[in-house]
């Protein structure tokens, strides 16, 4: 019998086999680490991004190979590289912070000396050149020649894409154009600052939930703690002084709203069964953006963006630019409603949490499901547009009404369940991130199904959020998570 070691290397083959003729069919050349890439705007997908069987081989080589990886290496290292991965949030907010990619994207394919970029971006070269190593090691960046380095297609998204001078007096549309880039700079600011505090709160969490007279105060969350606030995030980012990092914030989001809003949600939400004049409410809907991309596609439905004074003041400004018309005609409602009232808009068709549960804890998500069931109708519906966990074994953990073949067994041995980092690996760092940021949490179908039964809505359906059967891409090129449906119904009609 094979070893695990040499199924997983046959998987890779017959991955890379099928790969490389699909690409010799399209007549398109196959990507490379090698070649430089110094694009003036973000490359527009070829006819292959949205290859379903193409997309589901490089998630098989993927995870066959990080496993192998995993496997040979020594424990020893595994440890090492991974807990220095910590250096790959730091060096990757430094090149964003000097605008290093954009330095390179000026030089053409012939890339830069470390001196000439020292020279441009007042850093000492030595530091660079380590830098740039650490990086190029990574496959992030390219060392053409002794200290001379490139972009590749990798470094490319860090890029701004924008004149330099025009991103050098405009700190704040510093990211406007760069959504990877904007999502990147975000993990490596907040993210690895709040990381520091992540183990005392795990440990210190528990004691405050189960002692509450004794500790009647929350323990401070590490985003509390990191920026010393006793603000939410979201409040936070109110602050005048903090406006870069929310307009930061907001171009790594809307990144993900042009691409999955259309084409994806409504096919998830089956928009075509509704009929005209029906209302969709789109609760913490940010700006409207995924309104916006189903406004596009069903102009005969009626849609109200709900959430804070401070994103329904942008959501004007994002339609007057994006779609006056659909405000004028009153298509489309900007309306400002804290989730945690009652909800304004009674017996709405479909009452939609796009990337909302997952910022909550438990207690929060009850409120505000029981706020949209208080008000829902008989035919109300939730649709909860969410990533959904999914465990590492290989246990059937899905039961949803339709075969699909996201559920563990179709996953070819001896691969996890979950298929590790080509599957659920962004997704497990989200999850960190939640818990970080709020105490949030990325849910598994019994999670949701326990809420719903809690608040008074009956799961009917969970479903992947798009037509690739296993997977999704949400964000423009690199990013990419399970997200999935959840509809659920009112259970005491
Ligand atoms: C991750 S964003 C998702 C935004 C939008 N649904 C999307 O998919 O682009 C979460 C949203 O929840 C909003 N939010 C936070 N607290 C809220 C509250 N109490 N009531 C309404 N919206 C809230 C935030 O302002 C933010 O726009």
């Amino acid at each position: 019998m094979a070893s695990s070691l040499t199924t997983l290397a046959e998987i890779i083959s017959a991955g890379i086999r099928d790969i490389e003729s699909t690409y010799h069919n399209a007549g398109i050349t196959p990507p490379s680490l090698d070649e430089p890439s110094h694009p003036a705007s973000p490359a527009p997908p070829t006819p292959l991004d949205n290859n379903p069987s193409l997309d589901q081989q490089k998630r098989l080589v993927i995870a066959a190979a990080a496993q192998l990886i995993a496997s040979i290496q020594t424990p020893v290292d595994v440890l090492k590289e991974s807990v220095g991965s910590l250096y790959t949030a730091a060096t990757l907010g430094f090149v964003i912070d000097i605008k290093l990619a954009d330095v390179l994207n000026a030089s053409g394919s012939k890339g830069l000396h470390v001196d000439e970029i020292a020279a441009i971006t007042n850093v000492d070269a030595s530091h660079l050149a380590r830098v740039l190593r650490y990086l190029a090691t990574r496959h992030i960046f390219r060392e053409l020649s002794p200290d001379v380095f490139t972009n590749n297609r990798i470094s490319a998204l860090l890029a701004s894409y924008q004149p330099l001078e025009v991103v050098n007096k405009n700190k704040l549309a510093r990211f406007d154009a760069a959504p990877s880039a904007a999502h990147t700079s975000h993990y490596a600011d907040e993210g690895l600052k709040i990381a520091t505090f992540f183990s005392s709160y795990l440990q210190t969490h528990k004691t405050h939930t189960e002692y509450p007279n004794e500790y009647p105060n929350e323990y401070p969350l590490p985003f509390n703690q990191a920026f010393n606030t006793p603000d939410n995030f979201y409040e936070w980012y109110e602050h005048p002084q903090n406006e870069w990092r929310a307009r930061r914030f907001a171009a790594a989001m809307n990144g993900n709203g042009k691409r999955f809003a259309g084409d994806i949600i409504s096919d998830g939400i089956n928009i075509t069964s509704l009929n005209p004049g029906d209302v969709v409410v789109d609760v913490g809907g940010g700006v409207g953006s995924a309104t916006l991309a189903l406004y596009k596609q069903n102009p005969h439905l009626r849609y109200v963006v709900q959430d804070l004074d401070a994103q329904i003041s942008a959501a004007k400004k994002f339609w007057d630019e994006h779609c006056p018309d659909a405000i004028r005609d009153q298509s489309v409602r900007l309306q400002v409603h804290s989730f945690f009232d009652p909800q304004p808009i009674p017996s709405a068709a479909i009452y939609f949490l796009r990337i909302v549960t997952h910022n909550w804890p438990d207690t929060d998500v009850r409120n505000i499901m029981s706020q949209l069931k208080a008000g829902a109708g008989r035919a109300s519906k939730l649709v909860i547009f969410d990533v959904l966990a999914h465990h590492t074994c290989r246990s059937p953990s899905l039961s949803w009404d339709q075969p699909h073949a996201s559920s563990s067994s179709s996953v070819p041995y001896p691969l996890l369940g979950n298929l590790g980092i080509a599957g659920a690996g962004i997704d497990t760092i989200v999850d960190m991130h939640m818990l970080a940021l709020f105490n949030g949490k990325e849910r598994t179908e019994a999670d949701f199904k326990k809420l719903g039964e809690e608040t008074g809505w009956k799961l009917e359906s969970v479903r992947p959020g798009c037509w690739l059967r296993w997977f999704i891409r949400v964000l423009e090129h690199l990013i990419e998570l399970w997200c999935y449906f959840v509809y659920l119904t009112g259970l005491c009609l």
